[in-house]
């Protein structure tokens, strides 16, 4: 594609050289340029893409697009293109390279610090259900229909979108559901993308360590409703305190959803228990095989936007009644001892008291009058928000018969510091039914030879992840393996 083309309606600051080059490839890293690659210059939050023009053009770029022009760029042996904002001009030169794949399906984004995955592939899964391909973009994973393509990002940059909304029309995918998350709005990763539809699940505490404030966080998230046109559906949790913040600004339909006031799409939890959630849905009586209060509200606004995207009310709650949830969310790993393990991607404060007030209602005493005990197994990521290390000690204590505080992708950070942090939010009270463990297979260990049977061993903050980050280098590790042979080995040993 030529330059030129490329460039339509893109708001420009100055150019220099020929815009009548021809393009073949799109990259914001100059070591993926090649011959015939367009390099955009993006300020990162460790390196600035303007220090690696000079590499980009020594690779063979055929030209550069930059906020700088550098000195002496129009006698440069390439064009260079002037922007006001690399990051947000790459998102709209993405969309005009892949012929605006976005508009060509049907696109829901879902944002929220909870449930995105969730939402979005439940979406997925109900919408295959319904008959038609689909695309998904998620944490866990990215999906063409069948094909499973493996997750870097919550949100992909906006080229690798690019391309895998274009893979999914050659597919004939109809519809995509992708997850949005609050680092991809600012970094402008969703940026020229047509969105049919929007939804907020919720916010509460985490990433403050990029966003800085809860308020720019909030207004983060808001940042994608804000960009919604008039045609498409923005459809808020008005159960949430900031659910209504959200559309203050959008052009598009304003919908809601709530268990608890009046909303567009109204549920009520009639039961919950480990079998699943019994609910009333727009005053249909549905079983969903989905267990916790928080996954009532993931279910309803899926249900929303399926009616929203003009589905029948009926046809999706019989087909939404038997989709599962995704893998590592309330995920159960039974001992032959009846030990109930729960593995779950519960890494946010909000997320883990959720998780464990649902265990707390759907535990029952046993035959001999005794309630399960809970265990909780946790541990907080390293290179990430650090404020939230000893709230979620805190709240395993204040929910769990014992406590293991253990790692969790400590990443760069010395996994006997972060630990630390954990432990100053141990009430003192709790300091008895707390124990520390760093290496988490130990931990899980121990937490299987404390429990009797009927007992609940929660493990949570890895999920679906299959692996342990420590120094960069990711071990294999998958918390529902390691507790399947916890389980197998106590087992032996009582033998
Ligand atoms: C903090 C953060 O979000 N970082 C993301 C960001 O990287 P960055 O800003 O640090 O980039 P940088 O290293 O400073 O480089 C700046 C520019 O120079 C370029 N460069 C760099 C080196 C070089 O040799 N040549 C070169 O051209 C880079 O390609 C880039 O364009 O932009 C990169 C490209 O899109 C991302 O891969 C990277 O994600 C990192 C790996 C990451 O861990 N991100 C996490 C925090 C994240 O994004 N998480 C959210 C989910 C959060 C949630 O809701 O739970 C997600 O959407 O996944
Ligand atoms: N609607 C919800 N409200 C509160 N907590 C939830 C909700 N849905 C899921 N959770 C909890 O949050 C955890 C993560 O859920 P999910 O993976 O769907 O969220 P996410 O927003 O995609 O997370 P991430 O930001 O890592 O992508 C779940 O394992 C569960 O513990
Ligand atoms: N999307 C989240 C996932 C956290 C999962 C937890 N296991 C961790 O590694 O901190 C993040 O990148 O912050
Ligand atoms: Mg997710």
């Amino acid at each position: 594609m030529l330059l030129k083309d490329l460039l339509y309606k893109i708001p420009l600051l100055a150019t220099a050289g020929s815009m009548d080059t021809d393009i073949t490839s799109l990259t914001m890293d100059s070591r993926k340029v090649g011959p015939g690659s367009l390099f955009i210059a993006v300020r990162g939050t460790v390196a600035d893409g303007h220090t690696f023009i000079d590499t980009a053009v020594a690779q063979g770029a055929a030209a550069i697009v930059c906020e700088e022009l550098p000195a002496g760029a129009n006698a440069a042996a390439v064009p260079f293109v002037q922007v006001q904002d690399s990051a947000r001009t790459m998102g709209l030169l993405a969309a005009n390279f892949y012929s605006q794949p976005s508009k060509r399906v049907k696109l829901v984004g879902v944002t929220g610090t909870n449930g995105k995955t969730s939402v979005a592939t439940l979406l997925f899964r109900l919408f295959r259900n319904l008959g038609y391909r689909c695309g998904l973009l998620s944490t866990v994973q990215n999906q063409i229909d069948d094909q499973v393509i493996p997750a870097t990002h919550t949100t992909p940059d906006v080229i690798t979108t690019n391309q895998l909304l274009t893979q999914m029309l050659e597919h004939g995918c109809t519809h995509v559901f992708m997850e949005v998350s609050s680092h991809a709005v600012v970094q402008e990763r969703i940026a020229g993308l047509t969105f049919a539809g929007g939804i907020f699940t919720n916010i509460t505490h985490d990433h403050l360590d990029f966003h800085g404030t809860f308020d720019n966080y909030i207004r983060a998230k808001k940042g994608f409703f804000d960009q919604l046109p008039a045609s498409a559906f923005a459809l808020t949790n008005v159960d949430d305190k900031r659910g209504l913040v959200m559309l203050q600004n959008t052009a598009a339909r304003k919908e809601t959803y709530s268990l608890q006031t009046l909303a567009t799409f109204k549920g009520k939890v009639l039961a919950d228990s480990l079998f699943g959630l019994n609910m009333l849905v727009d005053d249909r009586e549905v079983w969903f095989k989905l267990i916790g209060r928080f996954n009532a509200y993931n279910l309803l606004s899926v249900y929303g936007a399926a009616v929203l995207l003009g589905e029948d009310p009926a046809d999706v709650l019989t087909l939404l009644s038997g989709v599962t949830p995704p893998p590592g969310r309330f995920e159960q790993v039974v001992s032959d001892d009846r030990i109930v393990g729960i593995v779950d991607y519960a890494h946010t404060p909000d997320a883990l008291q959720n998780v464990l007030e649902t265990i707390q209602d759907i535990r029952h005493a046993d035959e001999q009058d005794r309630l399960p005990q809970i265990i909780t197994v946790v541990g907080c990521g390293g290179n990430r928000d650090a404020a939230k290390r000893p709230i979620m000690a805190e709240i395993a204590c204040r929910f769990s018969d014992r406590v293991i505080l253990t790692s969790d992708n400590p990443r760069f950070e010395d996994p006997a510091a972060i630990l630390e942090q954990m432990q100053a939010g141990v009430p003192p009270v709790d300091a008895k039914k707390t124990v520390t463990i760093e290496d988490r297979r130990d931990a899980i260990n121990r937490a299987v030879s404390l429990a009797k049977p009927h007992d609940i061993i929660l493990v949570a903050g890895k999920g679906h992840e299959t692996y342990q980050d420590l120094q960069g280098v990711k071990s294999d590790f998958d918390d529902r393996a390691v507790l399947r042979d916890a389980f197998l080995k106590s087992e032996r040993a009582k033998e």
